[in-house]
């Protein structure tokens, strides 16, 4: 029997049919994606995207199966597709090397999918795959493994909990300062020494680091001119594993220091064997064995030279546990430090492991942790299709890979009142712009100004809105901050600061989602989120309001096209930017190909208002477009209101498109976008 005919037996043409017409994006093609993959080609979807910013190691060919000795060092997402493509040619799957975090896939990419599945190996790409998924209400699926254990979680904004409202926990061992830096008694505080001697090394500043007289000497005479880079080493090498030795058996607690061995170069040197390579043996026998005193010396000052050079031309060489030159550093460091302490050696796999904090991956659990992430992703699709939530229950499944397999199926967690990434109340506004052009002043000019002015208009003298005192922060960093009673020097930085393109102040902040505090009472004012658009076609900033309907699920209700800020001088377009918030327009009814209605009513509340603007036209700005408007009046009809409402409406369409979310409700007095997943048919006049 075909595999076709099994799946129609198991789950139904009709279901098989539904596939069909669903787009899924899989991130990660390491050792769960294969896994998934494997199955994912047997169901016709429409498209399959997969996505991995890493090449093929020798290394992952134990359980990354769809890849062979042959493909080691291409692209892991493109060799995917090859090998499924060679065997299903008809299979609709496009491959992506690059890492999901880029700019270009914004929430622009995202809304193509109906499904996400996470095959990661990293917290910090799966929580901003997250915060996507949650922002459009996409359902993603997550499995993870180390070594023994496993899980594979449902994330469905409003039914379950999110990625983000799971406790982190920190598995972090720590380690007192005194016995890492003056006595240490184990490998792993000679290997933790050395990942912190690389660190201040070729990573930092060296006089930052103010605890320590060795290492500002060190730094004086490293980063002074007057040296070769091999003296420097040497010196490097003298400094710390001869005259700090020494002066650790002379000083005043000498007592616990009598054992300590000295080790002098020019000793050593007398016994190294110089035709020899070190420094670039890759080979197992040498990478899984120890080695001699002088050995490890000549490596550390080689490996000096070459990074410290390296140091100069990129300002920082950062830990990197795949690098040969930066793994022998490490470990010739640590091993010199244990044999000053008379502490056993380590090899450079195991320090890797340590330095690394690598946990093997095992395949078997792969393997489980794969089958249960594949049912899960069948199993919501099934809900989808049937709308069964009873029958499809959502559960979060943890694995235990002993001598029996354990499966831990627990009912989803509790939600985290304060999680940003899904609670209602705290979803971000999000704002299309390209990054390029767009300042952080005319997001602060445009969104934060105009919507301060308003709360000041509040009648009821409500102060607590007011965002005079306020600050603007990306994790745990700040910004800006803004307070009336700033100093002359803080209001010239700040100046400076609103100058900056949001590319250049994305450049230090992984996430682009920014929350603005209101400092007057410590409140969040509100949650944005920036989504980069190359050649933006409106110049400037275009906001999607997010607000919530009575069932308490997002509506999509206003979208504002603001700024045309080519090719006007500043004066004419303060007074339309002024007359524009003037004006409220509210969308009821039009006409649309199809002959739908839709026109435009002045409305009272400031929350309603839609400013249309003309996508291919970028020079005509949006308050010109309100004066074409009023002088028709409020009849809908003419020619340019209809383009203009078209243009619009293409524009709301094209936030809608092929996501989640689609038109619901275009007759009441404001157009609504309601979440396909919450099964609200397209409901139009
Ligand atoms: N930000 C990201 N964008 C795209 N792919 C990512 C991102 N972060 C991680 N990945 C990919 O997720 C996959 C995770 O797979 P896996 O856990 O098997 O890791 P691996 O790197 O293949 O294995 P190992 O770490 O054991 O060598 C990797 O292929 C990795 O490249
Ligand atoms: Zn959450």
């Amino acid at each position: 029997m075909s595999l076709g005919r099994i799946n129609q037996l198991l789950f139904g043409k009709e279901f098989l049919n539904y596939l069909n017409e669903i787009n899924i994006l899989l991130i990660g093609v390491g050792g769960i994606g294969c896994e998934v993959l494997k199955v994912l080609q047997q169901f016709k979807v429409k498209s399959l995207h997969i996505l991995d910013l890493d090449t093929i190691e020798v290394s992952n060919l134990n359980r990354q199966f769809l890849f062979r000795k042959h493909h080691r060092g291409h692209f892991k997402a493109h060799v995917a597709r090859d090998v499924l493509k060679q065997e299903y040619p008809d299979m609709n799957i496009i491959s992506y090397n690059s890492n999901i975090k880029d700019a270009q896939f914004g929430l622009k990419f995202f809304k193509n999918f109906q499904l996400v599945i996470m095959a990661l190996d990293n917290q910090e790409t799966r929580s901003f795959v997250n915060k996507q998924c949650m922002i459009l209400n996409i359902p993603l699926i997550d499995a993870g493994t180390t070594g023994y254990k496993g899980q594979s979680f449902i994330l469905k904004r409003g039914e379950t909990r999110c990625y983000d409202c799971f406790p982190r926990s920190e598995n972090k061992k720590t380690y007192p300062a005194c016995t890492i830096r003056t006595l240490p008694e184990k490998p792993v505080h000679c290997i933790i020494w050395a990942k912190y001697l690389y660190t201040v090394l070729f990573n930092e500043k060296l006089e930052d680091d103010d605890d320590s007289n060795l290492l500002q000497d060190i730094a004086k005479y490293i980063e002074g001119e007057n040296h070769t880079d091999l003296e420097k080493g040497q010196y490097l090498f003298k400094a710390i594993f001869e005259t700090d030795v020494n002066r650790q058996k002379e000083g005043e607690d000498n007592q616990k220091f009598q054992h300590l061995k000295v080790l002098v170069r020019e000793e050593l040197e007398g016994k190294l064997d110089k035709s020899q390579d070190y420094l670039h043996r890759q080979d197992l026998k040498f990478l899984q064995s120890t080695h001699t005193e002088e050995v490890y010396m000549d490596i550390f000052i080689k490996s000096f030279e070459h990074l410290i050079k390296e140091k100069r031309q990129k300002s920082c060489v950062p830990f990197e546990k795949d690098d040969n030159l930066c793994m022998k550093f490490i470990t010739a460091a640590c091993n010199l430090r244990c044999i000053v302490f008379s502490i056993p050696l380590q090899t450079q796999f195991q320090v890797k492991e340590v330095a690394g904090n690598i946990v093997p991956a095992i395949a078997s659990t792969n393997s489980i942790v794969s089958a249960i992430e594949i049912t899960e992703t069948i199993k919501l699709l099934q809900r989808q299709f049937y709308n069964n939530p009873q029958k499809y229950k959502n559960r979060e499944l943890y694995i235990q890979n002993d001598i029996k397999t354990k499966i831990l199926d627990a009912k989803p967690g509790n939600f985290n009142p304060n999680c940003m990434s899904c609670n209602q109340n705290l979803l971000p506004h999000i704002i299309y712009c390209d990054f390029n052009k767009v300042t952080l002043g005319e997001f602060i000019n445009s969104e934060l100004r105009s919507k301060a002015m308003q709360d000041e208009d509040d009648d009821e003298g409500n102060d607590d809105n007011k965002l005079v005192n306020f600050s603007i922060s990306s994790g745990q960093f700040i910004i800006y901050e803004e307070d009336e009673y700033q100093e002359e020097d803080e209001q010239e930085q700040n100046e400076a600061k609103r100058q900056k393109l949001i590319s250049e102040i994305f450049k230090d902040f992984s996430d682009s989602r920014v929350v603005v505090t209101n400092e007057d009472n410590n409140s969040i004012h509100q949650t944005y989120l920036f989504c980069h658009i190359e050649n933006h076609k409106i110049p400037g900033l275009d906001i999607v309001r997010q607000e919530k309907n009575p069932n308490n699920t997002v509506t999509w209700k206003t979208v504002i096209a603001q700024s045309d800020t080519v090719n006007k001088d500043e004066e004419q377009k303060k007074q339309e930017e002024e007359e524009q918030n003037k004006k409220n327009y509210k969308e009821v009814k039009g006409d649309d190909k199809n002959n739908n209605t839709l026109e435009i009513l002045d409305s009272d509340s400031e929350d309603d208002l839609v400013i249309c603007e003309d996508n291919d036209n970028p020079s005509q700005g949006a308050a010109e477009k309100e004066k074409s408007k009023q002088s028709n009046g409020k009849q809908p009809h003419s020619e340019t209101d209809v383009s203009s409402l078209n243009q619009k409406r293409k524009a709301v369409q094209e936030i809608s498109d092929g996501g989640a979310m689609q038109i619901i409700d275009d007759s009441d007095d404001e157009i609504i976008f309601e979440d396909q997943q919450d099964n609200k048919k397209l409901k139009v006049d």
